[in-house]
């Protein structure tokens, strides 16, 4: 599940510092920075002309780095700056390249634009012409990279703090940023690419990459590979999607109980009619249950309620999505079970937490910490975290998701990874992977119940 550290500013200096006090010359780490840099921007650029914008600070140093290793491998370079560099480092790199020093809001465009003004040291937005001529040079060039981090993004939270172009590659220093991975921010780059700079990192936070499955044991039975029961109500596409996907998870069997009689669907998703709520608990009280999935089409009534009750109170490990929740947020603090994986959109989570402050990241961990829930935080940036503080940002899934159901069939995955896994953490991770995959391999323009025919090819990726 770990596609890499994120780091916040304050974590990335800690890291730094350590190194400086292992011995690390700071000089020398803005060198190799740089340097990796270079080696990246040179890839795709070889030796069109180059404009460098360097800022005042260590992210202007980098820019320094970069302008000089360029000129010497031929590339026409040209350095613009933003004022003098108020760093040691900075100054020593500005030295080194010891060529002309242009004033970025006079610079003319070219070819390829490397943006090193503010890094994850910026405390407010740029000003505003400023910020709009780095959108005409970047917006002018054939290929544009930002060092570190877009200028006039917040490293931490992925808010801008003032308008930031579109960038072609952002080149992470070290360490992935909470704004490479999180909206607004993460859509200015179309490329992310992590630049090792030799120092060790490591954080409970990390990307979430692709997860490593595992085929049924030989002598496995549909009861040995994990038993979903999905309760629904008076709607049923929606938790017939979850159940179908819960069916191609992974998981050995599914039962759902609703009030419709499906006429579509596999015949190996068991549908049980259940009228009255009573029903539920009784037929919840099956031992060989491994996961309850309740809120797909359960309905906001009297109803829904009582069949949400009946589902929390059969003590089987749940996970709660789409109507569920909206009921638990009407009520307030009903006691959810430790071990649930909760499904949040962010009209959800806003009803169920109120305002967190923070980034996504920070606010997911809060209410995972505060639930005692894993809790899957979705959108075009999705965070799934912990209450044990660990957390895993899935960023980039085609943004075809947005379409009514596609959160269904994240539940229905949900439910299944966690009958097939026993693990929370790790089911809400391989599912939310599983989603984006199914997505990708689907295209453009798809609709839910597209995602559940390819969820088969997107786990045979990961065996
Ligand atoms: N210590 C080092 O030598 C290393 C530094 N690195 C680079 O250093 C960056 C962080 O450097 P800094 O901490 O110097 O921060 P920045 O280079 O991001 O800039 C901070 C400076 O800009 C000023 N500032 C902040 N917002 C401003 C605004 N809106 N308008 C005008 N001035 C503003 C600050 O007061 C400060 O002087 C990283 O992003 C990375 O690029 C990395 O290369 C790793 C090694
Ligand atoms: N722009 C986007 N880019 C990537 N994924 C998205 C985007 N918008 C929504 N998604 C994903 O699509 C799903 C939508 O779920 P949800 O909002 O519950 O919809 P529904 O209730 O209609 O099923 C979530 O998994 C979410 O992360
Ligand atoms: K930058």
């Amino acid at each position: 599940m770990n596609g890499g550290p994120i780091l916040t500013a304050a974590e990335m200096r800690a890291a730094e510092q350590a190194a400086f006090d292992a011995g690390v010359d700071d000089y020398a780490l803005m060198e190799t920075a740089g340097a990796a840099a270079a080696e990246i921007i040179w890839r795709a650029g070889h030796k069109r002309d180059a404009l460098i914008l360097c800022g005042p600070g260590n992210n202007g140093g980098d820019g320094y780095v970069i302008a000089r290793i360029l000129r010497d491998r031929g590339v026409p370079v040209r350095v613009a700056a933003l004022g003098a560099s108020r760093t040691l480092s900075g100054q020593r790199a500005r030295a080194a390249w010891g060529g002309p020093i242009e004033d970025m809001m006079r610079a003319a465009p070219a070819t390829q634009l490397v943006d090193a003004l503010f890094g994850t040291g910026l405390t407010r937005g740029l000003d505003d012409a400023v910020a709009a001529r780095l959108c005409v040079l970047a917006g002018a060039a054939a290929i544009s990279h930002a060092v570190d981090v877009p200028s006039g993004v917040d490293s931490d939270s992925g808010a801008m703090l003032s308008a930031v172009p579109r960038f072609g590659t952002c080149i992470a220093l070290g360490a992935y940023k909470p704004a490479h991975l999180l909206q607004p921010a993460a859509g200015r780059s179309g490329r992310l690419v992590l630049a090792d700079i030799g120092i060790a990192v490591s954080s409970a936070v990390h990307r979430l990459c692709a997860p490593i499955l595992s085929t049924p044991a030989a002598d496995a039975h549909k009861y040995t590979r994990g038993l979903v029961a999905v309760v629904g109500g008076a709607m049923p596409g929606a938790s017939l999607l979850a159940s179908i996907a819960a069916a191609h998870s992974g998981a050995g069997s599914v039962r759902r109980f609703a009030i419709d009689r499906p006429i579509v669907g596999p015949h190996a998703v068991v549908n049980r009619r259940i009228e009255a709520p009573e029903g539920i608990g009784e037929a919840l009280a099956d031992e060989r249950i491994d996961v309850v999935l309740v809120g797909p089409g359960l309905g906001r009534d009297a109803d829904g309620r009582a069949r949400l009750a009946a589902a929390m109170d059969a003590g089987h490990a749940l996970v709660l999505d789409a109507d569920a929740l909206t009921l638990l947020g009407e009520e307030g603090a009903r006691a959810i079970p430790a071990g649930a994986i909760l499904t949040p959109h962010e009209g959800e989570f806003q009803r169920l937490f109120g305002d967190l402050p923070g980034s996504k990241i920070d606010r997911a961990l809060a209410a995972a910490r505060r639930s005692g829930a894993v809790m899957v935080y979705k959108g075009a940036d999705s965070v799934i975290a912990a209450p044990d503080g660990r957390a895993a940002v899935a960023s980039g899934a085609s943004p075809w998701l947005s379409t009514a159901g596609t959160g269904d069939v994240l539940a229905g995955l949900c439910a299944g990874r966690l009958a097939v896994t026993g693990d929370p953490f790790r089911a809400a991770c391989e599912a939310v992977w599983l989603h984006g995959e199914a997505a990708r391999r689907a295209g453009p323009a798809f609709v839910a119940d597209d995602l559940l025919g390819v969820l088969p090819a997107a786990i045979a990726a990961r065996l």
